[in-house]
């Protein structure tokens, strides 16, 4: 296929700027980002979370002021994560079934404002709820149950389909949980209610400010390997893209992001359906923390490991940079 130097250069099509546009095979776009957004009580409040510099928690009348800002950016969708009061939070996480819940009333403001001009993908599991910070509810030695905890997850989701949400996403891997929230929605009415299920999950060092911006971290126990997956497993992700597929996701998500590009780029050419990833709250901070020790430049860096997700067939992702991305991708000074 390939030919022969002199007459094969490959640095003929990169001399200039133009025809290396012109040879592009991966485009970025505002449309390729999903903002993920952490709610807390209160009005007017912004709370900056120490281990995700740039990053805030917003009450729900600034959350509406991010979600406008996300639409006059091009951000088609926002993923909207509570920050629930400790008081909130029990062994059973029951507070997810509140239809007043910090997610519900953010959905609600968001909706009375932007109508259907952005999308809401919202996080199911119940880590943000319990007060030992497991997605799921436990036994006595702390084992977390696969089938009591997707009732809950049911529960949990027509909760947030009600309040209108668009996609639901749950985020805890449990078995089983894609088919049981997607029957309940059709028996709902809310046929066009999407599910974007978190399919490889994995069991990351990776999390750890995530936890601080929910304020689950000093509540966690232990670890989540009995339910999220090995790092070391490839063949294990397609078995559970397969069946959440088969169970009626209409999308699958891998996570964390760059460290598992190989996992987006197996599950791609195997499924051929849209897939998305998260760049993870570790990832944004190393980035940040590159930059803040005179390692890197931001903007170059941002722009190239959105780019790395596109590239390995990413449909979108999920991204703390997404607004800084976005200003720079539409040329404005960020
Ligand atoms: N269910 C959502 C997450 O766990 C996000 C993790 C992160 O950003 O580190
Ligand atoms: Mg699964």
């Amino acid at each position: 296929m390939t030919g022969t130097y002199p007459h094969t250069r490959l640095r003929r099509v990169r001399a200039t700027a133009w025809s290396r546009a012109m040879h592009r095979e991966t485009i970025l776009t505002p449309a390729d980002l999903i903002w993920p957004l952490f709610v807390t009580e209160g009005r007017g409040v912004e709370q900056a979370i120490a281990s995700l510099p740039g990053v805030s928690r917003w009450s729900v009348d600034q959350i509406v002021a991010r979600a406008e800002e996300a639409a006059e950016l091009g951000i088609p969708c926002l993923a909207l994560f509570p920050h629930t009061q400790p008081e909130r939070r029990s062994e059973d996480g029951k507070e997810a079934l509140n239809p007043d819940n910090l997610m519900c009333r953010a959905i609600r403001a968001i909706r009375d404002r932007l109508g259907d001009s952005i999308g809401l993908l919202t996080d199911v599991a119940l880590d943000p709820y319990t007060s030992h910070g497991q997605d799921g509810l436990i036994d006595d030695a702390g084992y977390v149950l696969n089938d009591e905890t997707v009732e809950m997850l049911v529960g949990q989701s027509l909760n947030q389909a009600a309040a209108g949400a668009d996609i639901i996403a749950p985020s805890d891997m449990m078995d089983g949980r894609i088919g049981a929230i997607r029957d309940a929605l059709e028996d709902e009415g809310h046929v066009n209610v999407q599910i974007m299920s978190y399919a490889a999950k994995y069991a990351s060092s990776f999390y750890g400010p995530f936890r601080d911006a929910v304020g689950s971290r000093g509540l966690l126990k232990g670890d989540k390997k009995t339910y999220q997956m090995d790092p070391a497993n490839t063949e294990e992700a397609l078995r559970e893209v397969e069946m959440d597929l088969a169970e009626g996701a209409d999308s699958v998500m891998v996570k964390p992001g760059l460290p598992y590009l190989d996992i987006v780029r197996r599950v791609k050419e195997t499924f051929e359906v849209p897939v998305f990833a998260y760049q993870v709250s570790g990832e944004y901070a190393m980035i940040e923390a590159a930059v803040a020790a005179g390692a890197a430049d931001r903007d170059a860096m941002v722009l190239e490991t959105l780019l790395a997700f596109k590239r390995a067939g990413c449909s979108g992702v999920l991204t703390y940079h997404a607004a800084h991305a976005a200003r720079l991708l539409h040329g404005r000074n960020a």
